[in-house]
């Protein structure tokens, strides 16, 4: 590698949203992971943060995909949506469990039209609103839809109200915006998601190290995600009966408390089933239960 791109990277670069549903959840995301920013300006676009040699650089949501590819930033946050619209040649790296949305056809209540086919077959030749231009070509063309794409940034949902467009290809999570807008969803084009991606050529460099210890922190905090750590009193007679009513990541872990016959019983369970590994370890003689939160879980 060059000697001044071994210069340039002497900060990790991370793109992240500047504005936006990303930005929080991204934000708190990257705290977990131990990269606080230490910015005090609210408008500063690059800031170091509290894991030494990584800065945040601020971008728009759908700017980071091409932006990593560039190599402005080694890794991005972003979301899935943006990185299909925008075939930026980077990888995507670790899927994250926030800004989940589908992105739809849909097309005004009144219409008699209830799927694609019947679009097909009723409404030739319509006009489609759409910020994803590149998903909504390629999803036509796959339908067979002879319509016209317009390419708008933002606000589809009331293009069809002011006769802009018949029909849109947008983003939904609850649906509420299109009901307002007297619209329904005919068809799911794909399910998005905020993804970290990774610049391709850092991915295979020797600055790879660096960057794979980001991301082992990334999928740590991702994997203790809806975990929970639990620990519990139990007397030697009941020993048996508790470790078999419960769940761990490999088999629960035994310490022997100190001047007495009992045990102290360590295990990890998914958050979801609490209540019935608490009653089940409880009915099997464990006492003295304390619930704890888990902050990472490196594999
Ligand atoms: N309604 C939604 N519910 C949940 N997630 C969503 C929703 N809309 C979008 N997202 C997710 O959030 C990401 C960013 O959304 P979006 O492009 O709308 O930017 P934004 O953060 O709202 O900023 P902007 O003001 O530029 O629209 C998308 O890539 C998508 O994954
Ligand atoms: O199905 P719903 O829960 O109603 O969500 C859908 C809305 O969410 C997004 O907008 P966002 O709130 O991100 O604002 P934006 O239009 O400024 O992007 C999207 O553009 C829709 O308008
Ligand atoms: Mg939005």
């Amino acid at each position: 590698m060059r000697f001044w791109l071994k210069l340039w990277v002497r900060f990790l670069k991370v793109a992240i949203p500047n504005k936006g549903r990303l930005q929080q959840p991204t934000l708190q995301f990257l705290t977990q992971v131990g990269i606080k920013p230490l910015a005090s300006d609210e408008r500063a676009l690059m800031i170091p943060t509290s894991w030494d040699g990584v800065q945040l650089v601020m971008m728009r949501t759908e700017d980071i995909p091409n932006l990593v590819e560039a190599g402005a930033a080694e890794i991005g946050i972003t979301g899935h949506d943006y990185v299909t619209e925008s075939k930026a040649d980077v990888e995507e790296l670790i899927k994250l469990d926030f800004g989940k949305a589908k992105i739809v056809l849909a097309v005004p209540q009144n219409w008699d039209v209830e799927n694609v086919e019947d679009l097909r077959r009723k409404k030739n030749g319509i006009r489609i609103a759409t910020k994803y231009y590149n998903i909504a070509k390629e999803y036509l063309d796959k339908v067979d839809i002879d319509a016209k794409i317009v390419k708008i940034s933002g606000a589809a949902e009331v293009m069809p109200s002011l006769g802009a467009a018949d029909a849109i290809i947008d983003v939904v999570s609850t649906g509420t915006t299109l009901k307002l807008h007297g619209l329904k969803p005919i068809d799911e084009i794909l399910q998005t998601y905020a993804v970290v991606i990774g610049n391709k050529y850092w991915m295979k460099s020797e600055e790879a190290e660096r960057v794979n210890l980001v991301l082992t922190m990334m999928k740590g905090v991702i994997s203790a995600r809806g975990r929970k750590m639990i620990f519990m009193n139990v007397d030697d007679s009941k020993l048996e009966d508790v470790i078999s009513s419960l769940p761990a990541m490999l088999s629960p872990a035994i310490s022997r408390l100190s001047k007495t016959n009992a045990w102290e019983v360590i295990t990890v369970a998914e958050e979801s089933q609490l209540p019935e590994v608490i009653a089940k370890a409880k009915a099997a003689g464990a006492r003295d239960i304390v619930v704890v939160n888990i902050e990472k879980v490196v594999k």
